[in-house]
């Protein structure tokens, strides 16, 4: 990793407001003079589309393993490469994400964090967090659900978010919780800008 450059993950259940807080921290960061590259998983890769398009059908473990690959896949093409060329890198989803919805899928969390146990640890990951009630209205205006949508539950997905930010808390994984509720999206970005900011010094500070 180039120096100055982050790995910056958002994470959080579906509807929260991840693209949208991905795409204003990138404008903030852009304005402080920060070079950002935002991407997101499942990656825009042949294999990223294919677990896209192919989720209604692809289940539990070959889901699991089929995400898994993408990230690794995504981690050497794409994020890597831009964090050694000095770019901080925002990921839209990232290993929070698989620990929550492959466990909607069926599998323990611990086989979920095998599949991951190689990808890079980002500088911080950062889980957006709401109330169920707000998810549900947000998620019932969307015209197209994914299978684990309609599976899942955002109550069922924010318990297992709550699993999941211990099981990585655990493990010293970088993170933190933001919360949304009754927060507008530009100070939502306005808070991640804040912590990322924090991380950057901590990053420069342990040089
Ligand atoms: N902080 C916020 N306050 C109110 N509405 C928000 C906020 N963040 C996002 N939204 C709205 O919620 C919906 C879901 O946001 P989106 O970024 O697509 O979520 P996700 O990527 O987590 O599924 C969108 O209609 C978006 O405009
Ligand atoms: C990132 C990720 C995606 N997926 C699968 C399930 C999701 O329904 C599907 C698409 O991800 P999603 O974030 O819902 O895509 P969109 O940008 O279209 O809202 O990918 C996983 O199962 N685990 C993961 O860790």
């Amino acid at each position: 990793m180039a120096r100055g450059a982050l790995f910056i993950a958002i994470e959080g259940p579906n509807g929260v407001g991840k693209s949208t807080a991905s795409t204003l921290l990138a404008e903030r960061l852009r304005a402080g003079g920060m070079r950002v590259h935002v991407t997101s998983e499942p990656s825009d890769t042949p294999l990223g589309r294919l677990v896209r398009t192919g989720e209604a059908g692809l289940v539990g473990r070959a889901l699991a393993l089929a995400v898994a690959a993408d990230r690794y896949h995504h981690m050497d093409t794409e994020i890597v490469p831009a964090l050694m060329d000095g770019l901080t890198v925002i990921s839209d989803r990232y290993v929070q994400s698989s620990l929550v919805l492959q466990r909607i899928d069926g599998l323990e969390i611990e086989e979920i964090w095998q599949y991951n146990a190689h990808v890079l640890r980002p500088s911080l990951s950062c889980y957006l967090h709401h109330t169920a009630q707000e998810l549900a209205q947000r998620l019932a205006q969307r015209t197209r659900r994914s299978r684990l949508e309609r599976v899942g539950s955002p109550q069922r997905e924010l318990d297992l978010y709550q699993d999941a930010y211990q099981f990585l808390l655990a493990r010293h994984w970088p993170q933190a919780l933001v919360n949304c509720q009754e927060v507008s999206p530009d100070r939502v970005a306005a808070e991640l800008a804040l912590l990322v900011a924090r991380t950057a010094q901590r990053q420069e500070g342990a040089r």
